[in-house]
Formats: C-alpha cells, sequence, structure tokens
C-alpha cells in the first residue's frame, strides 16, 4: 500500500501504526546532513505509540465485554508497548535521504491522524457512559419519588389529617423506611411537640415539610402559566413561538415551618444578627430553626433560651436535611451560599440570602430590613432565581470501570482545573460530548455555571452571563496561546477533561474554590448541569438583581458621561 492510499483511506490505528513501522523508508532513516528527528520528538513518537496502544486496547474491551466499558487493560499494554518502542528505536539502521524524511514525517501524521479518531471516540464513549449513569441516578430518584407520593404514609387526606394531628417524634430512621435512602420526600411527616421554645431534650423537633408550586411569569404578568418553548415547522417554515425563560414565582401551598440559617463563621456581627433573627422568627413567626453544629454552640454559650434550636451530628443527619427545611437563610457573602448549596448534594431548598459580605452576587437581601424581607418570603409568592449546579466526577486512570467514580461533586460556581504548585504549564485534553475541543496549555481552565460566571471566570476573561442563561462557560486561564478565546457551551453538554499520559506534571482540580483534587495523568474530569439547581430567592427579580450586582459590585462600565458642549456638525 502507498502512502498516498494511506492518508486517503483513514486506516484503523492499529494498521496506520503497523504501517509507520513497517515501512521500508521508516527503517531507512539515516543521521547525516538532514536534520533526523531530535530526541523529544522521537520521545513523543514513542509516546503516540504507546498512546495508540493504549487506546486500541480499551477500544478492544470496550467491544469484548458486551457493551461495559473498561479501561483496565490500558495502563500495562502502555507501559509494555512503550518499552517496546524504545527498544526498538536503537536497533533501527538509520540511513537518511530527504524524501525519506518527508514520506517519514507524512507516516506519523497518518498516525496522529488515527490517534486522534481514536481519541475521540473514546472520548464520546466514556462521556455517554457518564450521561448515562447521571440518566440512571436520576431516573431512581425519580421513581423513589413518585414511590413516596404513592406511599400510604405520606398521601391521603385522612392520613394526612392524622398525622398532623399527631405530637409524637419520628425518629430519623423511620423516615428512611417511608422514603428509602435518599429521604426525597416533599411531603415528610414532621411533627412539632409544643410551640414556643422546647427543652434540648426533645432534638428531633419536626414540623411537616411546606409545599409550594412554581410558576413562570409572562411578560410581567404573573399569570402563573408555564409556556414551554415551542418550535413549530409547518409548511417547512420553521418559528419559534415561545419562549419560556420568564421570570419563575415560588408560591407556598402550606406555610414554611422550618428554616436553616447558614452563617459565616469568625463574624460578631453575623453572630448577633444570627441571634437576633433567630429569636424573631421563633417568637413572632414559631417557626423550627435547624442551625449547624458550631452555631448551635454559639448559641446556647450566649443563653440557654436558644434551646429549642436544632442542629445535626453527622454526615448521614445532613443528607437528611432537606427532607426538613422548608427555607434556607444565609448570612455572609457569596462563599456563604456556596458553602450553603455544598451542604446539599441532592434538592437545595430555596436560599433567601441576606448580604453581609463585600460583594453579594448572590447576597440581596439587605441584613438591616430582615423583617420585611422575611415576611415578603414567608408569605410569598416570590421570585426565584433556578442556579444550575456543575455535577462533576473524577474518574481515575486505576479504576477498573469507567463507572467506577469517586463520589459525584457538585459547583454552584466553578470547576476549576489548574496547575496548583506546579511550575509547569498545564496540558489538559477536552472533550464536549464525543468532540474534541481543544488542549489546555496555559494556567488551566475553569468550567463555570453561569451563576460563576461573575466569579473567578470573570477575572479569566470570560463573559458576564444572566444566571438564567441555560449555558456552561469554558474560560482558559492565561493559555499561552494568541487565539484561545473562551466558550459559552449549550448546557446539555457533558464535557471531560482529560491529563494525558504525555503530561508533564498534574493538574488540580477545585470546586467553588475549595475540595481540592489532584489529577494525575490519566485522570479525567468529567461535568455536566446537575438535576438540582440551588433556588435563590430574588429581592426583586432574577434580571433587576442581576443588573444591579453588576452595576454596584463591579461598577460596571461605568464611565463619566461627556458634556454636551462638545464640536457639533
Ligand atoms: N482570581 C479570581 O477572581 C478568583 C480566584 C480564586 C477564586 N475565585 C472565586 O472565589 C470563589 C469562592 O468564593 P469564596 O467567597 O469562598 O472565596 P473568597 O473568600 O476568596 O472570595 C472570593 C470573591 O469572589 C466573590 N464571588 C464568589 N462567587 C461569586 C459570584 N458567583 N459572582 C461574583 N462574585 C463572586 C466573592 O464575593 C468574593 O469577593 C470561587 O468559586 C471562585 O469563583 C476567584
Ligand atoms: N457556614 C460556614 N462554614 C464554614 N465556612 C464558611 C461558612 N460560610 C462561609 N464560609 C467560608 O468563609 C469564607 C468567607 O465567607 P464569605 O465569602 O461569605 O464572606 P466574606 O469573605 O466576608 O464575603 P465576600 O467574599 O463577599 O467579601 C468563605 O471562604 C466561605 O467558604
Amino acid at each position: 500500500m502507498s502512502l498516498d492510499e494511506l492518508t486517503e483511506k483513514e486506516l484503523p490505528v492499529s494498521e496506520a501504526i503497523q504501517f509507520a513501522q513497517s515501512s521500508s523508508k521508516f527503517r531507512t532513516l539515516s543521521p547525516g546532513p538532514i536534520p533526523i528527528p531530535a530526541a523529544p520528538s522521537i520521545r513523543s513518537l514513542v509516546e503516540s505509540v504507546s498512546d495508540a496502544r493504549a487506546n486500541v486496547d480499551v477500544m478492544a474491551s470496550h467491544q469484548s465485554e458486551n457493551g461495559t466499558i473498561s479501561t483496565a487493560s490500558s495502563t500495562v499494554s502502555l507501559i509494555e508497548s512503550e518499552k517496546a518502542a524504545y527498544e526498538y528505536l536503537p536497533q533501527t539502521p538509520i540511513k537518511s535521504t530527504d524524501a525519506h524524511l518527508v514520506e517519514f514525517s507524512e507516516a506519523m501524521r497518518t498516525v496522529a491522524k488515527a490517534l486522534r479518531r481514536v481519541a475521540e471516540g473514546k472520548a464520546a464513549a466514556q462521556a455517554e457512559a457518564t450521561e448515562w449513569k447521571r440518566k440512571y441516578e436520576l431516573e431512581t430518584a425519580q421513581k423513589q419519588q413518585s414511590k413516596i407520593k404513592g406511599c400510604s404514609c405520606c398521601s391521603g387526606n385522612n392520613l394526612e389529617k392524622l398525622a398532623s394531628q399527631l405530637t409524637l417524634e419520628t425518629p430519623v430512621s423511620d423516615q428512611s423506611v417511608c422514603c428509602g435512602k435518599h429521604g426525597i420526600c416533599s411531603h415528610e411527616v414532621l411533627q412539632d411537640e409544643v410551640p414556643g421554645p422546647n427543652p434540648r431534650s426533645s432534638h428531633k423537633m419536626v414540623g411537616r415539610k411546606a409545599s409550594f408550586k412554581l410558576s413562570w411569569g409572562c411578560n410581567g404578568d404573573k399569570n402563573g402559566q408555564h409556556k414551554h418553548d415551542f418550535v413549530s415547522f409547518e409548511k417547512g417554515d420553521i418559528t419559534t413561538a415561545e419562549r419560556s425563560n420568564k421570570q419563575i414565582l415560588l408560591k407556598w401551598e402550606s406555610p414554611p415551618q422550618t428554616v436553616l440559617f447558614i452563617t459565616k463563621p469568625n463574624s460578631n456581627s453575623v453572630r448577633v444578627l444570627c441571634a437576633e433573627m433567630v429569636r424573631w422568627l421563633k417568637e413572632h413567626k414559631n417557626l423550627n430553626v435547624f442551625v449547624e453544629p458550631r452555631v448551635s454552640k454559639e448559641l446556647l454559650a450566649e443563653d440557654s433560651y436558644y434551646n429549642f434550636v436544632q442542629t445535626w451530628d453527622n454526615d448521614e443527619e445532613t443528607k437528611l436535611l432537606h427532607t426538613k427545611v422548608d427555607l434556607i437563610v444565609t448570612l455572609g457573602g457569596d462563599g456563604t451560599v456556596l458553602w450553603a448549596a455544598s451542604l446539599f448534594k441532592g434538592p437545595v431548598p430555596p436560599v433567601v440570602a441576606f448580604a453581609l459580605g463585600s460583594l453579594g452576587f448572590m447576597t440581596p437581601f439587605p441584613s438591616e430590613q430582615y423583617r420585611e424581607c422575611l415576611d415578603n418570603v414567608l408569605n410569598g409568592p416570590f421570585s426565584i432565581t433556578l442556579r444550575n449546579r456543575l455535577q462533576c466526577y473524577v474518574i481515575r486512570d486505576a479504576a477498573k470501570d469507567e463507572l467506577e467514580t469517586e463520589e459525584p461533586i457538585l459547583a454552584l460556581n466553578e470547576v476549576t482545573i489548574d496547575r496548583g504548585i506546579s511550575s509547569y504549564l498545564t496540558y489538559l485534553e477536552c472533550y464536549c460530548d464525543s468532540s474534541f475541543v481543544t488542549c489546555v496549555q496555559g494556567d488551566g481552565l475553569i468550567i463555570s455555571t453561569t451563576s460563576g460566571s461573575t466569579a473567578y471566570s470573570l477575572a479569566a476573561g470570560g463573559s458576564m452571563v444572566h444566571p438564567q442563561v441555560p449555558g456552561i462557560l469554558f474560560t482558559p486561564i492565561c493559555p499561552h496561546s494568541l487565539s484561545f478565546r473562551p466558550l459559552i457551551l449549550p448546557e446539555s453538554v457533558t464535557l471531560r477533561v482529560q491529563v494525558p499520559f504525555n503530561s508533564r506534571g498534574q493538574a488540580w482540580a477545585s470546586f467553588d474554590g475549595k475540595d481540592r483534587k489532584m489529577l494525575s495523568p490519566g485522570d479525567a474530569l468529567i461535568c455536566s448541569i446537575s438535576p438540582w439547581p440551588v433556588p435563590t430567592a430574588c429581592l426583586v427579580d432574577s434580571t433587576t438583581d442581576f443588573l444591579r450586582s453588576i452595576h454596584e459590585g463591579l461598577h460596571w462600565n461605568l464611565r463619566k458621561t461627556q458634556s454636551f458642549d462638545g464640536p457639533r456638525e
């Protein structure tokens, strides 16, 4: 087969490599006056060949196990093939001519092309597997929810009435019998013993979780109808008839009863305000209050009056918080909202964020007016912004199976993959669904939600995006290239960022600036939009709040207005 035929035919990788290796031109390359490939290029050739073999192995194992994706054999064969390639090279008698060199480099280009195709195929398969896993989890959670809705202890008017009359304590374990492991039950029966301050022994004070309805206001007339996007293609004319992205309103169907406070630590003013607000909510609204264990200790140290305040002891109880809490109140800056969101690995109750930080993009409520603000929210209806989160999985090279991932991590702002303490450029291969996007060579990459667009991504040159825009931002950090502009991708995509085997160093992933994880060569990070957004209450509405925060927080496009007395035509 000639080289031209090879290039045109787009051979499978294995054959392309075989061709390159067995090519007589390849064997007869020799040193001399002609510049031969220097050591680094030979090394990269070896790496390409070994990478290719690893990829071929991966593909083979995809096929061999009835669709089960496995990368187990790739590491072994990679090491073996790299060794073999290194052993092979010194034995190769090298002679040279210009033509041979040209042909040799063309052969290598063909191999590289084939490698790229295999890598894309692999990424597609892996992204698809992750997507299926996500869908499966979502479906399981939904089934669980519908089971709960239909289960006898949660439905039926009589039973509900009965439950509301009961004053006995419901142990946490009983809830899991009713609602399964996830405890995703919006009609949880939690009971309140006696109104007013209770002794701390009745620690698991309970109330029924409030139910609510969401509605989509249209052109400001808040008519409660949710109009879906509608694409008509009648008579071959494609028309978009409706856009659903209107302001979302939350209307309580039963009064909220339990509020969770999340507060910024180490701040005296926050501690004082928290104590005051808790007292007000108990005395004026007769609400149950949950606080973090640290805050519970602080309140009790201040006054035993706060005995009624509830908290939790362990991770298992944290996982059940969403079944008990109707509303989250945060006191702090944006970091406190991020912290609050991070406590909820599944559904998140609506968040009312009071501004006690310096910037406050996600904290629209003025703390001085907490009474009016909370009154409005507790009575409803109120506008909310549904803030998407990123669901991220780290897949280790050592994992036996593509689905053997670590626990997913949810990020409200962004996931950042950077060079950490390494002084080398990061080298990251990025794929979007089945398509190769680019290789990032620079300080790193930010994959951001639209809510996070005004945070780190903005500092790295990304655009500011309204939080209701359905997209994912792809923003490089200090790319060492003149043409690497930031991208915004649709929210439906799954992104895969891979540290290739020939990367000079490790990379580090962090989630909303926390929880740093090292990514070694061969490891990958997969991100898609999580099914669990964070609903944040608006002071006015999504757009007004967003514009106010970029004006007041960032002084966006602030410029003195020109005087009227300039030159005239
Ligand atoms: N160079 C940078 O701009 C840079 C560097 C590292 C982290 N960060 C951001 O900090 C966030 C963590 O926040 P933190 O409070 O825990 O850390 P922090 O205390 O270091 O504060 C970071 C700053 O970012 C602001 N911020 C956070 N989320 C924002 C958002 N969605 N829109 C606008 N501003 C926002 C905060 O108000 C705060 O002023 C990360 O998610 C990341 O976006 C930014
Ligand atoms: N409840 C909490 N528990 C532990 N850490 C928290 C909690 N709330 C906030 N933090 C952390 O405290 C730090 C500061 O919080 P936050 O950003 O809200 O306040 P700030 O720095 O005063 O505000 P800003 O960043 O707007 O100036 C953040 O890193 C955040 O992760």
